[in-house]
């Protein structure tokens, strides 16, 4: 009973100080407005740097190779997204992520639909290779990565549970050095040991193309104002975006007028909501 009680506690405590790091992590973010520059596809450039900007920091859609010397030395984080990926694309990824990394500056890989062909998964493994700080994919899209193989696919979308993806990602990160974040119902972010699942968003959201997208940018955002913990930023990032989803869920009445509320919720969150919404729970 008394063993109970205490596992209860501590349960509530740990969710209470998760829910304090979040609120400091949005914090940082509206504070320092970090230059956030995404190599994104077609689909999510709108509604990426719609979620950044309501999130307080400063997006930058730019692609082209001759422009990547003189520009992402002045950027304090970046979005790779591989989503609509043509061969000139991987030229632009890959300078602006060395460029990343020999600088020290974080940058975050979006791995979509990486099972589709051989030509995604070579990209991305080339990608891996230049360190990206987080990883942020579907279940399938980490299962897939994790080992290499291309399998059966569904495009864009999973056919596996982010909690049947835990074993995948933390050797992702083991072996690339990335914190791995799984997206799904239950959102999933570990560092190769630690793993902690994120209790925070709607169904409806699955609905609204680009949310993954955009929640990856998101990631690279908070990364970029906290570089020094980059697993807690992961954290928060993901369960803001879930809770603003769950405040945008109250007033949507369908995937259309949720991508309205949920930027309308992102951009008003305070510290009150932020500490009574947030549910972060250890799972290791
Ligand atoms: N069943 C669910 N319950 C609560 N939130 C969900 C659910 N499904 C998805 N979400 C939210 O929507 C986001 C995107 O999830 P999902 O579309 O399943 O991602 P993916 O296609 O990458 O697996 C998640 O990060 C989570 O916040
Ligand atoms: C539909 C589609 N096709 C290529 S990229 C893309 C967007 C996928 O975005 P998300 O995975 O965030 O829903
Ligand atoms: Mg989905």
């Amino acid at each position: 009973m008394e063993e109970k009680k205490d596992e209860v506690g501590f349960a509530e405590r740990e969710e209470a100080i998760w829910a304090r790091k979040s609120w400091e992590s949005l914090s940082a973010l509206r504070l320092r407005r970090p230059l956030i520059q995404c190599i994104t596809n077609f689909v999510s450039m709108d509604f990426m740097a719609n979620t950044l900007l309501a999130a307080g920091a400063s997006p930058a859609m730019l692609h082209g190779l001759q422009e990547i010397p003189d520009f992402t030395p002045y950027v304090s984080g970046l979005c790779v997204n591989i989503g609509t990926l043509t061969a000139d694309w991987v030229h632009s990824m890959k300078a602006a992520a060395a460029f990343c990394s020999q600088l020290g500056k974080p940058w975050v890989l979006d791995p979509v639909a990486v099972s589709a062909s051989e030509f995604r998964m070579k990209a991305c493994r080339e990608l891996v290779g230049l360190r990206p700080s987080v990883i942020r994919g579907n279940p399938s899209e980490i299962i897939a990565l994790s080992s290499a193989s291309l399998g059966a696919t569904k495009g864009v979308d999973s056919s596996d549970k982010s909690t049947d993806a835990v074993h995948a990602a933390k050797s992702l990160s083991q072996a690339s050095g990335a914190i791995v974040a799984i997206s799904g119902a239950i959102d999933i972010v570990t560092d190769g040991e630690q793993v902690i699942g994120i209790h925070n968003g709607v169904p409806m959201m699955q609905l609204i193309t680009a949310t993954r997208c955009a929640v990856t940018a998101l990631i690279a955002a908070f990364v970029a104002a906290s570089p020094s913990n980059i697993f807690v930023a992961t954290a928060a990032s993901l369960a803001i975006f879930g809770l603003a989803g769950e405040l945008g869920m109250e007033k949507a009445g369908g995937p259309g007028s949720l991508r309205m509320h949920l930027i309308d919720s992102l951009h008003g969150l305070d510290e009150a909501t932020i500490l009574s919404r947030v549910h972060i729970h250890s799972l290791s």
